[in-house]
């Protein structure tokens, strides 16, 4: 908080002597509670000196419009002209926090580095606990940065744990007050039985099939259960071909089968019966519902996979809130129908320009399983395997040694 204009001159005056590494921005005007925390007595410091110094300015809706002449701000399309009006004061990114957007259901802030716009949708949380959203969603922006990461990068990890943070306090009742606080220490204490998402996760990666199972005779959850023994990090529940109630059913008893492992279960395409499972997320593909939308049901805890062919669909699911890209079919194979075979070298695309972690899918197995890992980009973190598991007789063994072929690729690699 600056609240005259004399404090805000210091500031600048310290900042010029004492560069920072990256400026973060928080115009304090107004509460998202509507209280008044600086006059607009200092507006004109802030225009003429703060901002222009500025990495990334935060606004809320009031503060945007403040710093805009009281112009009113209703809409998205109203958010994204005062975003690029405030970046034309000089700061090098803008991201306006929507949070209090009237009529929207959705929190969704407005990024602009000056050349393209971002849209970050999430799901609004009903609590009263919104004391320091705007705060701490900065005050992450500035973490992030100091961790050395990019300024989109780090707006996204911000509007997700504000987010998160959110969810964990929407109950606590703290003083008699109409508005809460936020508990920021959820990593801390929260007692989940789930762990987050570790890309590494994606190392060998087991998507059952529900007519390779059948025709092997054994159940999704024994298939589920071999799957583990041999190894697999996670698994994806792809049953085409099952009823709803079904799916349902072995969803439930599979994910307790994966908790007591510590191995992520994902349901492929259906986001009711990872709902309904309180399974660790979903598998979606481009014909689904878009992943922002996922998100917004599933919350930001849920794991969302994303199939991308192209780096369009790859920075889309970035946008989107994904977690990590499928990315395939790398080999031709019978599993799919239709489905176009993108090569080494279409994955290789797909990974340079993904800023989330890849796992490889299509035809493979324990033949071109090296190739695949060996391919040299960073965040390629695994395969992604269907009829090389479970169009086996022995599911466990399988896995066992894709998993013997996969750790002996990192070794070579290193
Ligand atoms: C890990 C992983 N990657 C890609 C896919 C394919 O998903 P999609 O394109 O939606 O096709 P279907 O699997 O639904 O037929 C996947 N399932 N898993
Ligand atoms: C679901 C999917 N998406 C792209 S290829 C593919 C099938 C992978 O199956 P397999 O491992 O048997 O080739
Ligand atoms: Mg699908």
């Amino acid at each position: 908080m600056l609240p005259s204009t004399g404090i805000v001159k210091t500031l600048c005056q310290s900042l010029k002597e004492f560069p920072v590494q990256a400026l973060v921005v928080d115009p304090v005007m107004v509460s998202t509670s509507g209280h008044t925390l600086a006059g607009p007595s200092i507006l004109d410091s802030f225009r003429e000196e703060l901002l222009p110094m500025a990495d990334i300015v935060t606004p809320n809706l009031k503060e945007a419009s403040a710093l805009l002449g009281g112009v009113p701000l209703e809409t998205i399309a109203d958010m994204r002209s005062a975003a690029k009006a405030i970046h034309d004061i000089g700061p090098r990114n803008v991201l306006v926090n929507g949070g209090d957007l009237p009529a929207s259901l959705d929190a969704v802030d407005v990024f602009y580095d000056g050349n393209d716009f971002y849209e970050f949708h999430s799901s609004r949380i009903m609590t009263p606990n919104t004391h320091g959203t705007g705060c701490t969603l900065a005050s992450t922006v500035a973490a992030e940065l100091a961790k050395g990461s990019q300024m989109l990068s780090a707006v996204k990890v911000a509007k997700r744990y504000v987010e998160a943070v959110l969810s964990y306090s929407k109950n606590i009742a703290i003083g008699g007050g109409c508005q809460g606080p936020m508990d920021h220490l959820l990593k801390l204490k929260s007692n989940v039985e789930r762990r987050p998402f570790d890309p590494c996760d994606l190392f060998l990666y087991a998507v059952t099939d529900s007519r390779m199972n059948k025709k092997w005779g054994r159940s999704i959850v024994d298939a589920v259960k071999a799957a583990i023994e041999g190894g697999a990090s996670i698994i994806q529940l792809r049953e085409k071909e099952v009823e709803t109630g079904d799916f349902l059913e072995a969803a439930k008893a599979c994910l307790k089968i994966c908790r007591v492992h510590g191995v992520p279960l994902l349901i492929n395409d259906r986001i009711d019966v990872a709902l309904a499972s309180d399974a660790d997320g979903v598998h979606i593909g481009q014909s689904d519902m878009p992943a922002h939308v996922a998100r917004a049901l599933l919350g930001p805890d849920k794991i969302i996979g994303v199939s991308c062919k192209t780096p369009e669909h790859a920075q889309q699911a970035w946008i989107d809130g994904a977690d990590y890209i499928g990315s395939g079919g790398v080999y031709p194979t019978n599993t799919k129908e239709n489905n176009k075979t993108i090569g080494l070298d279409g994955l290789k695309t797909v990974c340079v320009s993904s800023k989330l972690p890849v796992v490889a899918i299509g035809g493979i197995g324990m033949s071109n399983a090296q190739a695949v890992m060996r391919l040299g980009v960073p965040n390629l973190k695994g395969v992604a395997v269907v009829s090389a598991l479970f169009d086996r007789e022995c599911v466990m063994t399988e896995t066992r040694k894709l998993l013997e072929v996969l750790k002996e690729s990192t070794k070579i690699a290193k």
